[in-house]
């Protein structure tokens, strides 16, 4: 790393020596960068020490400086989020999420939804996370680590969350020990309320996915919804169509309960891009509220939502150009 006649060479040799990133002896002070990637809060502190020690170990130096760079993988934030209550966002934010894992990449879901977490619903699992000096570890289920609101309260008591006391339950969701994960989805609150803002404010996502269903009403609200992202800077990735067109399972025959390719117009006069249409199926409600995402199911239910993650993954990436 340095010149053989550095004193702090013997760093080195040091057994965490692969996270050394950089050290440097300047008027007996030794300044060391070890990356802490992958450490809990006690481990870290402990590397730290020891590196403190093996510095202050060598002669010439006085003082030893460490710092410890970020513990976390940069990770990407997608928001999902609605301009109305009841359009499916919650199961589009799982099903996005369990479609993008299963591209390879590591994928954390925070439920974020105040009003109604329904998550340990669609993932079907009750389990509650521990916590770790005051962090949470998330939960898994179908190959995702997921945190939810509704795992920190009594069932029916989500109501409960209100202002500043829904702001710090979300910090803490979004701050927990995600790991490894890569990409983080979160499953806003339906609206564009305090909550919502404080939301996009703290967390910084990278991109937002707007769920809306095909008729008017609803897409008033997405625009709400887009527009508050847009002021905030976040770039909005585009609107899901859900609901889209209903399938008879009896007679097969197609029909549009909720109107057609209404959210595909209004993408193109808001100017964002459509990220695709999900049917209205017996199908997806059944596999949710059995806790059975359709994305992890048999291809006929889980391809529109691979398609949908294709679409989501690459609008981030023309975003980060
Ligand atoms: N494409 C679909 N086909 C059939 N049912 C659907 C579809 N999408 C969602 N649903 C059903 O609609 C209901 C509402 O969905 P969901 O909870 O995801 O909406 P939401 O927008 O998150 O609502 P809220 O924000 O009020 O919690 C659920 O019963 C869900 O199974």
């Amino acid at each position: 790393m340095a010149a053989e006649n550095d004193p702090l060479a013997t760093l080195d040799a040091h057994p965490e020596a692969a996270r050394l990133r950089s050290r440097k002896l300047k008027d007996g002070v030794a300044t060391l960068i070890v990356d802490a990637t992958g450490l809990g809060t006690a481990d870290r502190a402990a590397v730290e020490e020891n590196f403190r020690d093996a510095a202050l170990a060598i002669e010439g130096v006085s003082e030893a400086r460490i710092a410890m760079t970020a513990s976390q993988p940069a990770r990407t934030l997608i928001a999902v989020g609605a301009g109305k209550g009841g359009v499916g966002k919650s199961t589009v934010a799982t099903n996005l999420a369990i479609a993008i894992s299963r591209t390879g990449k590591k994928v954390g879901l925070v439920d974020a939804d105040v009003y109604g977490p329904s998550q340990p619903t669609l993932l079907g699992t009750n389990a509650k996370p521990e916590a770790e000096d005051d962090r949470l570890i998330p939960v898994e289920a179908h190959g995702l680590k997921f945190l939810s609101l509704g795992q920190l309260v009594s069932p029916g008591h989500a109501l409960a969350w209100r202002g500043p006391m829904a702001t710090g339950a979300l910090a803490k969701l979004i701050e927990a020990d995600w790991g490894d994960a890569e990409v983080l989805v979160v499953d806003l609150p339906p609206g564009t309320g305090d909550v919502q803002l404080s939301l996009i404010q703290k967390s910084r996502p990278d991109g937002a996915v707007i769920v809306s269903t095909p008729q008017d009403l609803s897409l008033i609200d997405a625009t709400r919804a887009i527009d508050l992202f847009r002021k905030m800077d976040v770039p909005v990735l585009g609107i899901v169509e859900n609901m889209a067109g209903y399938i008879c399972p009896h007679c097969g025959e197609g029909s549009d309960p909720f109107g057609s390719g209404g959210a595909e117009a209004a993408a193109e006069t808001i100017g964002v891009p459509f990220l695709g249409r999900l049917p209205l199926s017996p199908a997806i409600r059944s596999a949710s509220d059995a806790g059975m995402p359709p994305a992890a199911g048999a291809p006929q239910d889980a391809d529109a939502f691979t398609r949908l993650a294709a679409a989501v993954l690459a609008e981030l990436e023309k975003v980060r150009r």
